[in-house]
């Protein structure tokens, strides 16, 4: 089993170092990380990961700017990975913060890496655990801020 990190140089928090440190606490898979400058370069870098380097999931790290042409870079880069997964039917967890979901520099640096870490299990669940997100399954999960917990308590 070999999970992917694709990760940005835009990105203003070490992503992809936070992933791998929060898999190597769950798992002991083989990792592989390809580091590009900005989220649109992520689709091929994650096709390359799976197709080249023969990762079984990848996930797919990064930073959303505030501004409107930032977001539309978002989507874009969002369909390409949606592309993607089509593409090589293996999954790509997308792990975007945009900058602007925190109030501040500290609350950005503390969203981007709890998002990072808990989407980092589960992936680790994906690959390797399916059951775990079964039990989950309805739950209300969220990751970064906290859980929103199931409509019927
Ligand atoms: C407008 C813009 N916004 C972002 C962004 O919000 N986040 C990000 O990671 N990258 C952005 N980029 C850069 C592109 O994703 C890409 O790296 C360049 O167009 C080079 O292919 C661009 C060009």
């Amino acid at each position: 089993m070999k999970i992917g990190i694709a990760d940005t140089t835009f990105a203003r928090i070490d992503m992809g170092r936070i992933a791998i440190d929060e898999i190597r606490k769950h798992a002991s898979v083989g990792l592989e990380r390809y580091v590009v400058p900005g989220i649109k370069d992520l689709p091929v870098a994650c096709k390359k990961l799976i197709e080249e380097r023969g990762c079984d999931l990848v996930m797919a790290l990064g930073m959303p700017g505030g501004a409107e042409k930032d977001r539309v870079c978002a989507h874009e880069a969002s369909q390409g990975l949606i592309l993607c997964q089509l593409l090589t039917n293996r999954h790509i967890i997308e792990v975007f913060v945009h900058e602007d979901e925190a109030k501040d520099a500290k609350e950005l640096a503390w969203l981007m890496e709890q998002r990072t870490r808990e989407h980092a299990v589960n992936a680790v669940r994906l690959a390797l655990r399916p059951k775990d997100l079964e039990k989950l399954a309805g739950t209300g999960q969220r990751q970064g801020f906290e859980d929103v917990g199931p409509a019927r308590p």
